[in-house]
């Protein structure tokens, strides 16, 4: 780990920008700079002026007033062209826009008009807003803006409900193609909120005519948690997740629930806008955050692209603006709450938001080892090793070796295996009664060093032996051996599939140990090597080339110690592996290290995941059906075990996955997911069928499995495709887990395998309080393996009085017993597993959505 130390963690840098909304500054390369000495990276500048805003109005108020009111067409239609004769805005004049190009253009924000209605719905303002928007990002474009905010979209229009939203989406798809080299930011508020809408003075919407309004408000709750997250998902599927499609979300005073906190991490935040009213006082009077919304930028700082932060209404860049901006600021404070501003003017700070999120970037928490050492792979996608057909490089070993965990948790296992064993007095395999150990695909050695460690460690005799089939790693096994393992190991360099197994010498086997192969195979196919050096002779430590003599015979293997595991634990065909040696383990006493591995799922929203992977089917059509490794960031859990997300109430008992520390803390986690087994591999595996007699080929049909899992959703949502996780048991209570759900108590800290991802090919929508089915396949035709998968999703309706509540849903396919399941058990409001069917609580399922059954056949594991 001495790479991946905290002390050498850069830290994380803010991007913090200034956003005036009524800036009428021009703004020059000179403002820039004065802006960068106040400490400010970047500023925002508005397309247009006031100037154009009045042009538009009275533009608009003329044409009104000569147009008669709307009436309905012979058609029956209202929406017509003869209602909605073409009013065009002529382009823009100097006095326009105050925006030149100029050196500084790089580091603006440009920040089209907030007054116009993209979603109205009269015809006429959603014309003109679609014209407006599109001169302004001409402009910017022409200009050479980058970086463009869109404000938010209005969702209420009298009894009208988001009804708007897709002529918005619409005119944002031309914007894109409009400014080919602007990324474009949607100003969103992280919830929907009736109230929250209000018009200003000059703005289009309330001049929407009658004719196209509902006016009776209607008996929607005000607040819609999901509602702002609903019409940005409408919004990105329109613009087909557009690679320049961003959000910026605006940070309210109160933070929503964590469920909707998380959501918002998942998506493409890449502008965070902290307005002066969403900070606090500190007992001094100086603006500060809450300690929710510091672990909720803390954890945004952490993704792949951290969101750049602006804050507005903070009062001017000092030296810019005049001097009544700063009094209006500090005038919000009352003059008690500023006891060292009122005494001494030395103190002032002109910027004090600035200071405070400055400071808030120096407080940033060290990231933990397994984000220093994922840097630049959070969320990016990888294809999965394929260790079996291709040899690993000597960099991928040094990178495994890194793990500060596996590797102890490996001798720990062994030191108990081989403790048990003699306190057991279970006989051996080996004539001398020595416990016969083989590390089995033991790569550079470290699982070697570890079992010679363990044996040391348990004070048993082990007589050591190492399979590998990759030739060059076996170059270093050669060398290791001579250098470091004092020629204690017996070193074979075959596929473990076609070794024969260990040897011992022909009189000790007739003196015991049994012969499980027989003395009629040789050893030709696998080339034995064993160390002739004795321990106090040094100087023959290299002879490692001549072949055993004869006078011996095979015997079994009493622990076999593999790390043949991928990220779904049976995707690298560990289990075919060791089906290749399990005749080898000593039929009675004999034991595999790792003794299981089970493979686990849950439904998850990946955003950027899918739109990654949509970008790669142009080039590689088998993209969407390929299972992917993938160290999971800006992701959503769709099911969760806790969906009340209070963000004031004590979380207790729940696995803190972005500390790796458990116990009580304030409820700043995200939902913990609800992940189950899929399946699992035992080992050695005693119901290995025999082969056939009528078949050339063994059979690997014993390797396949299904399963059929039932996830309880909370909130609506879109599913993009399953999260993969494995857990292991090595021995007794020794395990490892990527399972975000058990793996700080089992092996927190571990880095060497990142989750698996298998994408959708078209994303689901997800209802609140629904069902996601997963089924899935392990597949084989015996020469190589792949998986199947398939997602349904069901809306649960009422059918009779409910026996349970809405949060309850009735889940079928759990497998009750799988530890996350039992993580469930006793937890407020989590949804439990129920036998039987949904009819009998009072609901019905419905199936509202299924994808097809995808199959990663194509890029199947060659065995
Ligand atoms: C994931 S690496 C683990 C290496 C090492 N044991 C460690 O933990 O660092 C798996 C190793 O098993 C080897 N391997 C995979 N399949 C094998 C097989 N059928 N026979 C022998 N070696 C195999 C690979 O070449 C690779 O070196």
């Amino acid at each position: 780990m001495d790479n991946y130390s905290a002390a050498d963690d850069p830290g994380v840098t803010f991007c913090i920008g200034h956003h005036e909304p009524n800036r009428t500054l021009m703004v020059t390369p000179q403002v820039v700079s004065r802006a960068h000495e106040s400490n400010y990276d970047m500023l925002t500048v508005p397309i247009t002026t006031t100037h154009f805003h009045s042009r538009v109005l009275g533009l608009l108020s003329s044409y009104l007033s000569n147009l008669q009111s709307p009436s309905f067409d012979r058609i029956g239609t209202m929406a017509t062209s003869q209602n909605t004769r073409p009013l065009t805005i002529p382009p823009l004049t100097k006095l326009d826009s105050n925006l030149t190009p100029n050196d500084a253009t790089s580091q603006l924000v440009g920040v089209t008009s907030s007054w116009i209605d993209l979603c109205s719905p009269d015809p006429l303002i959603a014309d003109l807003s679609r014209q407006v928007l599109m001169l302004e990002v001409a402009y910017a474009a022409f200009c050479g803006i980058g970086y463009l905010l869109i404000p938010i979209p209005k969702l209420h229009h009298g009894g009208m409900h988001s009804e708007g939203v897709v002529y918005y989406a619409r005119a944002i798809q031309d914007a894109l193609n409009l400014g080919p080299y602007i990324q474009f930011h949607i100003w969103l508020r992280m919830v929907d909120n009736s109230e929250l809408e209000v018009d200003s003075m000059g703005d289009l919407a309330p001049l929407a005519r009658e004719e196209y309004l509902q006016l009776e408000a209607g008996s929607l709750p005000k607040v819609d948690p999901f509602g702002t997250w609903d019409a940005w998902d409408l919004i990105r599927k329109t613009c087909k997740y557009h690679t320049r499609l961003f959000v910026a979300l605006a940070m309210p005073k109160q933070l929503p629930a964590l469920s909707v906190q998380s959501r918002w991490h998942s998506e493409p935040v890449h502008l965070l806008t902290i307005d002066s009213s969403s900070f606090l006082k500190n007992p001094k009077g100086y603006p500060v955050l809450s300690k929710a919304h510091q672990a909720l930028i803390a954890k945004l700082m952490r993704l792949r692209t951290p969101p750049w932060i602006l804050l507005c209404n903070v009062g001017p860049i000092p030296g810019l603006e005049n001097a009544e901006g700063i009094e209006a600021t500090q005038s919000q404070l009352s003059s008690s709450d500023y006891p060292s501003l009122s005494a001494s003017k030395k103190h002032h700070d002109p910027t004090p938001h600035l200071s405070y999120i400055r400071n808030l970037q120096q407080r940033q928490p060290p990231r933990t080892p397994i984000e220093r050492f994922g840097t630049g792979y959070q969320d990016y996608l990888q294809a999965p090793l394929q260790p079996l057909t291709v040899n690993l490089e000597s960099i991928t070993y040094e990178v495994f070796e890194k793990d500060p965990i596996k590797y102890e948790w490996y001798e720990r296992a062994i030191t108990k295996a081989l403790r048990d064993w003699a306190d057991q007095k279970k006989p051996t395999s080996h004539p001398d009664g020595k416990v016969i150990l083989a590390v089995v695909g033991a790569g550079r050695g470290p699982l070697v060093t570890r079992a010679l460690r363990a044996s040391a460690e348990a004070g048993v005799e082990i007589d050591l032996w190492a399979v590998e089939k990759n030739q060059n790693a076996f170059v270093l096994l050669q060398r290791h051996n001579e250098t470091i393992w004092d020629g204690k190991v017996t070193l074979v360099q075959s596929d473990m599939r076609s070794w024969k197994g260990p040897r011992v010498r022909r009189q000790a086997t007739e003196s015991g140990a049994q012969d499980p192969v027989g003395e009629s195979l040789g050893i030709e196919d696998s080339l034995l090597y064993t160390p002739t050096k004795s321990t106090n002779d040094p100087g023959r430590a290299s002879d490692f080339s001549a072949p055993i003599a004869s006078g011996s015979t095979h015997t079994y293997v009493d622990i076999v110690v593999s790390e043949l595991l991928g990220s779904f634990a049976d995707n690298e065909l560990s289990p075919e592996c060791l089906d290749g040696i399990n005749d080898l383990i000593n039929p009675v006493h004999g034991i595999s290290i790792p003794a299981s591995y089970s493979a686990h799922l849950t439904p998850i929203s990946a955003p950027k995941l899918h739109s990654d992977v949509v970008n790669q089917t142009i080039s590689n059509p088998a993209a969407p059906e390929t299972p992917y490794v993938v160290m999971l960031h800006a992701i959503d859990f769709l099911s969760t075990a806790d969906s009340t997300g209070n963000t004031e109430t004590l979380n207790q008992n729940t696995t803190n996955r972005a500390s790796g520390s458990s116990g009580p803390t304030l409820a700043t986690e995200f939902p913990t997911p609800f992940v189950q087994t899929a399946w699992s591999f035992s080992h050695p595996n005693r119901n290995i069928p025999p082969p056939s007699p009528m078949q050339s080929t063994i059979s690997n049909s014993h390797n396949v499995r299904q399963t059929r899992l039932s996830f309880p959703t909370q909130n609506r949502g879109v599913c993009h495709g399953l999260a993969g996780y494995f857990e292991t048991v090595l021995y007794g209570d020794v395990e490892l887990s990527t399972n975000p759900v058990t793996m700080d108590a089992k092996s927190a800290t571990m880095i060497s395998w990142f989750p698996i991802y298998f994408p959708l090919k078209t994303p689901l929508n997800v209802p609140d309080n629904g069902e996601v089915v997963i089924t899935m396949y392990r597949q084989t035709d015996d020469r190589k393996v792949w998986y199947e998968w398939m997602v349904e999703v069901y809306a649960l309706e009422r059918t009779s009085a409910p026996t349970t509540k809405l949060t309850t849903p009735a889940v079928t396919g759990i497998r009750s017993g799988s530890p996350s399941v039992d993580s469930l058990k006793g937890k407020e409001n989590t949804p439990r597993p129920q036998g039987g069917s949904s009819n009998q609580t009072g609901y019905r399922r419905v199936r509202v959505g299924m994808s097809e059954m995808h199959s990663s056949i194509k890029e199947g594991c060659l065995m």
